[in-house]
This record gives C-alpha cells, sequence and structure tokens, in this order.
C-alpha cells in the first residue's frame, strides 16, 4: 500500500504519451477509514481500489494510503484513501489523519454487536480532531454474512440520523457489494460541499470588491 504505480507493462513511450494527453485531475480528495479492528476497512479499501478480497487479511499497523481516481459528474478527482488501524493502542498515531480528511468512512461489523456499540467512541474521536465540515458515512460491512447478523439496518439507521443526518450504508468486501458505490455517494457528497463553499467564496469577494469600490467612489 502507499505507492501509486503508472504506465505498468507498457513501454516508456507509451507511458509517457498517455501521461501527456491524460485529463488532469481537477480536485484532490484525502478521505479516512476509521472503526474497531477486524471490521474490514483494509478489505473495502483493497476493493475499491481494485484488490481482491483476503481471508485473512493482516492487521493494519498505523496508518496505511490508497490513491483512486474516479470521475464525478464532469471532474476528475484524485482520492488519497487513509485507512487506520482499529486498535486503540495506535489512535494516537491514526488521530492524526482526520484533521485534513473532506470524507470520513465509519465502519462496524454488523455481525458483532460490541463493534457497533463502540460508535460513540469513534464519533467522540472525529469530534475532537476531524474538521467541522468533513462529511460522514456509517457503513455497516460483512453483509454476506446475513445469517449471523447481530446489528439490525434500522439500528444502523437510527444511528446515522442521529449525528446530523449522517448517511449510512451496510456492504460486504468480500462479495464485493455496495463498495464502490458507498465510496462514490461520498464523494458526491464532498464535492457537491466543496463546489458550495467555493461558490460562496466567490460572492463574498464580489461583495467586498463592490464595497471596496462603493467607498472609494464615495470618498473622493
Ligand atoms: N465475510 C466477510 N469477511 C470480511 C469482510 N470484510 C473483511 N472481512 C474479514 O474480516 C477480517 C478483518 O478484515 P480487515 O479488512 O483486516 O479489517 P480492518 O478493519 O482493516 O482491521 P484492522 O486493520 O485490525 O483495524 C479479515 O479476515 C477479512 O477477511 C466482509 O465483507 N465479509
Amino acid at each position: 500500500m502507499g505507492t501509486v504505480r503508472q504506465g505498468q507493462g507498457v513501454s516508456p513511450s507509451v507511458a509517457r504519451s498517455r501521461q501527456r494527453t491524460a485529463r488532469p485531475v481537477d480536485c484532490r480528495l484525502q478521505l479516512i477509514l476509521i472503526g474497531d479492528r477486524g471490521v474490514g476497512k483494509t478489505s473495502l479499501l483493497e476493493r475499491f481500489t481494485g484488490g481482491a478480497f483476503t481471508e485473512n487479511c493482516k492487521s493494519t499497523v498505523g496508518v496505511d494510503f490508497k490513491i483512486r481516481t474516479i470521475d464525478v459528474g464532469d471532474k476528475k478527482i484524485r482520492l488519497q484513501i487513509w485507512d487506520t488501524a482499529g486498535q486503540e493502542r495506535f489512535n494516537s498515531i491514526t488521530s492524526a489523519y482526520y484533521r485534513n480528511a473532506k470524507g470520513i468512512l465509519i465502519v462496524y461489523d454488523l455481525t458483532k454487536r460490541e463493534t457497533f456499540e463502540e460508535l460513540g467512541k469513534w464519533m467522540k474521536m472525529v469530534d475532537k480532531y476531524a474538521s467541522e465540515d468533513a462529511d460522514l458515512l456509517l457503513v455497516g460491512n460483512k453483509l454476506d454474512r446475513e445469517m449471523e447478523r447481530e446489528v439490525r439496518r434500522d439500528e444502523g439507521e437510527k444511528f446515522a440520523r442521529q449525528y446530523c443526518g449522517m448517511r449510512f450504508c451496510e456492504s460486504s468486501a468480500k462479495d464485493n457489494s455496495n463498495v464502490d458505490d458507498l465510496f462514490h455517494r461520498l464523494v458526491e457528497d464532498v464535492v457537491r460541499k466543496v463546489s458550495v463553499l467555493s461558490l460562496l467564496l466567490l460572492l463574498s469577494l464580489c461583495v467586498l470588491c463592490f464595497t471596496v469600490n462603493c467607498l472609494s467612489f464615495s470618498l473622493g
């Protein structure tokens, strides 16, 4: 993880010409995955970035990241997605990565009630370390193990509603259900918010320029 490979398997000249013609990205965004140990954060990220599902995935140590570029409407968005260790002993390291994240995926394992009950702890971490304008998405993972479900869907929905209507989704990294969709939905929300904020900033600048012009005109 943490490496970006370009032009793999093609000759250097083809890779160079591809780089010349490739449309540049319109926006770079950071996302972060948080949640208890073993809920499937790494597996979801592996899936989203084109990797295969592994039954015995190693526990993340500290933090790691992967890159993927996606299209949202007519915009090309380059995502840097941070995967964090769920073990409490890494909290002091992982919390430093919350601040720059525009989107946060809070993951629990729907077959392990205790990971759902620990969500309050993760929300406190978000309140303390994340940017106020970050978009949040609650994910109940391991949907393929429906028979072992310990957390009902409506409980997940209710929890999400309590936090300013954060989005909610259930997924399975194993059978790849909803994985692409959940990342896309979060990024769409972030992009929408960034566009509105940019527009508001532009409007404020226009109002400021207009006021300064009016003042200088009336003064002399
Ligand atoms: N059945 C099933 N197993 C899953 C799914 N996602 C992950 N797993 C398994 O759950 C275990 C933990 O997955 P990880 O992706 O390592 O979990 P994590 O949240 O990154 O764990 P930490 O790095 O320790 O915080 C692994 O054995 C995975 O194979 C899923 O959707 N369905």
